[in-house]
Formats: structure tokens, C-alpha cells, sequence
């Protein structure tokens, strides 16, 4: 622990005041000034001496957008980081209770893992720095470590609104919501502290200065079997941590059974909640989507932005969403990581949802609906489901030996988006609809997604946007036969299905399926198994907003 340092100075510039050029003499022995910054304001400056790292003194600088780090003597070069990559801020203290006041900041930039290697990934670099003035108390050493909290917190405040939500509620003591009956833990309260043990930090003897200002307050629904039954855990080391850097306060529901953590979102008090996270697979936020928007109270309730913890074996919108913010890289490498990074960031954007009615019943759909071969090998092969992700290639070579063909009247209205050349600036909708169609035939498979990506590594509609307000629809008539249904079933994991020659690919908002006295065959939405007489499907008006990077 550094015990020894003399005559820091600090130079704090409330509200974004003009920079000053300031010269630092100290026992640091960093002189020198203050660095022209990209955006002309420093909101606060100083030297002080850091735990996190071998080198002992820097010049700390934050500016609006930045970060920045000048460690040698001499050394007019800066190590920056942007802010879009701090995630939160907290003021620490000694356990031992000593005077000096520390400042931690959570940094999860993207750097080179592997020397030789281009690519650069996302981890994570907590930056610990001691205030400790000689002639102060810890009260006053721990009002500058605040000061520096409160500028980074308002930058980031400023940036991502959604952390003011509900700040004057947060004051009071925790309530955990209504829940009908359902058991919430409240996760966070002042004695926990998101650096115990974190080896990267390496200092155990620090914890929480005062207790953590939260700014959003989050319902966390953990599917304890989902993926490798690992969903519990995972949250516990993993993500809580995060959430709590960035201050958000969690409410934990574990589910305990299959539609559990519907009948608790469709019947909870959540107008206190800013948003829920799922940890599990495709199916847990097919339960928390449905009961949502099944809620008769305010869209802001129904709409509330949703994050998506990866664990499950399915995990289709997690990875589409990965793909829309450019996090591919980091997802794939640790979609825990990527996924819980984003919704300590809060930033959301729009995501398609489909509404399907059938037999008079609403059911939302986020990832796909199908009827035919892809939702017989998604559902027969359930029973194999003891040996992995292979049992969908064993069943696809049982299933392609014996096509099956549905008689049914597809209908569709194409639609597409309007080039920007051709909305020429005007304020035109940028879809163009077109003349319905209707197909009365024999199919093999009739399958659409609103997302481009089903699973974790299959890409069914890699032209899709987020909330572009298109379904992407493919189906193959009988007469494509096997060997057009064997390639679209190859083509898949590449998105090289959609080229298959007896495949048809259409963007539509709304199609339908109707057989003769009712649908033979599985229909699957999002993968669940579902039955009735007709089934018509459109886009819905209302996108979900999901975080994301
Ligand atoms: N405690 C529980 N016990 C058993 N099933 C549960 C429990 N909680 C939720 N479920 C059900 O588990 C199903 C699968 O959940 P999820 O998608 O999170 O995991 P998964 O591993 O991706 O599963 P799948 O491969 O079936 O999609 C959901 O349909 C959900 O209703």
C-alpha cells in the first residue's frame, strides 16, 4: 500500500470550465503539462499515485470523452482510453481504515490478447488511484476521491441517459417489488462490494468508501438448467460484478420451473424495474418476451429494454445482436462478457418482433417461426437430446431420408426496403409493399426469422436489420425435392441456403399458413412447439428494445 506521498496537486474544473495548463511538481517527479485533449475540456487533473499498477505515479486526466494516463518523467505521450469504454466508478477506502481515499474506475477497452494477433478483444483494466494529501483526514481525502466518481459518473450519465431513470426513488430503503407471491433476493446492498477478490485489482483490503449510488435498478431471471446447468454461478461470478461496477442495483428471480418467470413478468409490480436480464437460453426470453407484452398496463412496463445473458444452447437474438453492434468478435470469444457489458452500458437498440395469431391467441415471436422440415428436426430431435448439438444432424439425415410434404395456401405481401438513393431525402416510409401472393401447393418447409441469426452459429437471414420491420421467408415446394431441401440444410451455418436453387427467399410484413381442416405437421415459434388451425403472422408496430453495445 503506498504510504509516503507528499504534495500532490489537484486541479478540478467544475462544469467544464476552460482547460488550464497546469504544472505538477511533486514526488512523483512527473512534470509537465497538462495535454491539448481532442475536445479542449479537462474536467479534472492530477497526479496520484495508482495500485493497479507496477509504475507508481501518474497524471490522471479526464476529459468528456477520455480518459488518459501519462506515467513517465518526460514523457509528453499519453496511454487514452474512451470513455465508452469505463462502464462505472466508485470511491473506495482501506479496510484498515486509514486517511487515504481511493478512486476506482472499470475499464473494459479492447486490446491485442495474443502478441501476434490482430484482433482486439475486450477485457477488462481497473484503474485504483490513492488520494491521500498529508494533512488530511480521510473525510476530505475521500471528498476529492468524490469528486472525481461524480465527474465520471456525469459523463456517463450525460452520454447514456437511461442511467438517471428513477434517481430520486433510489434514495430509499431497498423494496423489493410486488411479486405475487414470487421470491426475489434483493442482490446488492452497501456492505457488497464488486472488487472483493477481483485478482486484477489485487488489493482485497480495499472496499466500498460509501455505500453505491444506484442508478437503475434491474430484475435478473436465471434459468438454473439452461445450457449446461451452469446459468446460477455464471450470474453469481460473472455478471453480478459488472452490474454492480456500473451501479446497478439487482432483484434475482431463479426459475423454478417451465413458466415461472412468464407468470411472474405478466403479474409483477415492475414500475421501479429499468430493465431485465435474462441468463439462459432463446427459450427463457421467449417466456419473459410473451409475458410482457401480454401486461394491459403501460407500454413503458411492456416495453422495458431487455438484456440477454448468453447461457443457453440456443441463443439466436444474443448472437443477432451481437452482430448489429459489431461485438461478433467479442461475443464469440465470451458472450458473457459482451452480453453483460452491454447491459451495465444500457444502450438499446430496436429489434424486430413478430406477432402471430393463431386461433385467435397473441403469441410474440423474436427469433423465427417454422412448419415443416426445419421445425420437425427442431422438435423430433428432442429425444436425442442427451448427445448434444449433434442430435439435429442426426435427425436431419432421418428426416431428409423420409421427406415429408404439407399441403397447405401460403400467402405473403412482399415487401422491401427503398434504396436511399430512391427516398432521394424525402420523408417517405423506406418499405415498399406489394401485391399479395398466394401459393396452394405441397411444401417441404416454410420457415421465416426476423433476426439474422436462429442459433449461436447458424446466419438464416444475414440481410436483416435491427427493427428494419421485415420478415425474412423461405419456403421449398415439394417439386424442389431432396436434394434442394439437403443443400438448404448445409447452407445454413453460412447463410448459403438462400441461393439453393428451389428455395424461395421473400421479405415480407405479413404471411399466413392455412391447410385444409387445420395445420398438419409441427409449428414451431422461437422453437417452442405450438398447434392450431390457422396461423397468420405479421411484424408488430412495437419493436423490443434489447441492450447492446
Ligand atoms: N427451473 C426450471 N426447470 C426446468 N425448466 C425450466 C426452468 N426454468 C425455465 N425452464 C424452461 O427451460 C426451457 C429452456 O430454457 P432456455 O432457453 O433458457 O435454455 P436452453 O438450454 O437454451 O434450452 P433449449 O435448448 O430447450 O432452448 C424454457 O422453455 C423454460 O420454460
Amino acid at each position: 500500500m503506498a504510504g509516503d506521498i507528499i504534495a500532490l496537486s489537484s486541479t478540478g474544473k467544475e462544469d467544464g470550465n476552460e482547460s488550464q495548463q497546469t504544472e505538477v511538481q511533486d514526488a512523483s517527479g512527473i512534470s509537465g503539462s497538462v495535454p491539448e485533449v481532442a475536445d479542449g475540456k479537462v474536467i479534472r487533473e492530477d497526479v496520484l499515485s495508482c495500485l493497479s499498477r507496477k509504475q507508481k505515479y501518474y497524471r490522471l486526466v479526464l476529459t468528456p470523452t477520455e480518459l488518459l494516463l501519462q506515467g513517465t518523467k518526460n514523457d509528453s505521450s499519453f496511454e487514452r482510453y474512451s470513455i465508452d469504454d469505463l462502464f462505472g466508478c466508485h470511491t473506495l477506502r482501506h479496510k484498515q481504515h486509514g486517511p487515504s481515499a481511493y478512486v476506482c474506475f472499470y475499464l473494459y477497452p479492447r486490446r491485442k490478447r495474443v502478441l501476434m494477433s490482430k484482433e482486439k478483444l475486450r477485457e477488462k483494466v481497473p484503474l485504483v488511484f490513492e488520494i491521500r494529501k498529508p494533512a488530511n483526514t480521510y473525510e476530505e481525502n475521500l471528498a476529492v476521491a468524490a469528486k472525481w466518481k461524480e465527474d465520471a459518473n456525469k459523463i456517463l450519465r450525460n452520454k447514456y441517459p437511461k442511467w438517471q431513470l428513477h434517481k430520486p426513488k433510489l434514495t430509499r430503503k431497498d423494496s423489493t417489488p410486488d411479486t405475487s407471491g414470487v421470491t426475489i433476493m434483493t442482490m446488492a446492498n452497501e456492505s457488497q462490494d464488486p472488487l472483493d477478490h477481483d485478482p486484477k485489482i489485487g488489493h482485497s483490503s480495499l472496499s466500498l468508501a460509501s455505500c453505491l449510488l444506484f442508478v437503475r435498478r434491474y430484475l435478473v431471471i436465471v434459468n438454473p438448467v439452461s445450457g449446461q446447468a451452469k446459468g446460477l454461478p455464471t450470474f453469481k461470478e460473472k455478471v453480478h460484478p459488472i452490474l454492480m461496477e456500473a451501479g446497478v442495483k439487482v432483484e434475482l428471480l431463479v426459475t423454478e420451473r417451465p413458466g415461472h418467470a412468464r407468470s411472474m413478468v405478466s403479474s409483477s409490480n415492475l414500475s421501479e424495474i429499468d430493465g431485465i436480464i435474462t441468463v439462459g437460453g432463446d427459450g427463457l426470453l421467449y417466456e419473459v418476451v410473451n409475458g410482457l407484452r401480454s401486461r394491459g398496463d403501460s407500454d413503458r412496463i411492456s416495453n422495458i429494454p431487455l438484456g440477454i445473458i448468453a447461457t443457453g444452447s440456443g441463443n439466436g437474438l444474443a448472437r443477432s445482436v451481437a452482430e448489429y453492434s459489431k461485438e461478433d468478435a467479442d461475443y464469440l470469444k465470451n458472450p458473457v462478457l459482451s452480453t453483460t457489458l452491454a447491459a451495465a452500458r444500457g444502450k438499446v437498440v430496436p429489434v424486430n418482433l413478430m406477432e402471430v395469431e393463431l386461433d385467435g391467441r397473441k403469441i410474440y415471436s423474436f427469433l423465427s417461426v417454422g412448419w415443416g422440415l426445419l421445425a420437425d428436426i427442431d422438435v423430433e430431435s428432442e429425444v436425442l437430446r442427451a448427445i448434444g448439438e449433434s442430435r439435429f444432424t442426426i435427425w436431419s439425415f432421418l428426416r431428409l431420408a423420409k421427406l415429408r410434404h404439407y399441403k397447405a395456401q401460403l400467402s405473403y405481401v412482399p415487401c422491401e426496403k427503398i434504396s436511399r438513393d430512391e427516398l432521394n431525402g424525402t420523408s417517405r416510409t423506406s418499405l415498399r409493399e406489394r401485391d399479395p401472393v398466394f401459393i396452394d401447393s405441397e411444401f417441404i418447409s416454410v420457415y421465416s426469422t426476423c433476426q439474422s441469426y436462429i442459433g449461436s452459429d447458424l446466419i438464416f437471414a444475414p440481410k436483416a436489420q435491427p427493427g428494419d420491420g421485415l420478415i425474412h421467408l423461405t419456403y421449398l415446394a415439394k417439386d424442389a425435392g431432396r436434394a434442394a431441401a439437403t443443400q438448404f440444410l448445409l447452407g445454413i451455418d453460412k447463410g448459403a441456403h438462400l441461393s439453393v436453387s428451389g428455395v424461395n427467399y421473400v421479405t415480407v410484413k405479413e404471411f399466413s399458413i392455412r391447410c385444409p381442416g387445420g395445420i398438419t405437421g409441427i409449428v414451431t415459434i422461437d422453437g417452442e412447439r405450438v398447434t392450431g388451425e390457422e396461423i397468420k403472422i405479421k411484424i408488430s408496430p412495437k419493436p423490443l428494445h434489447v441492450f447492446a453495445l
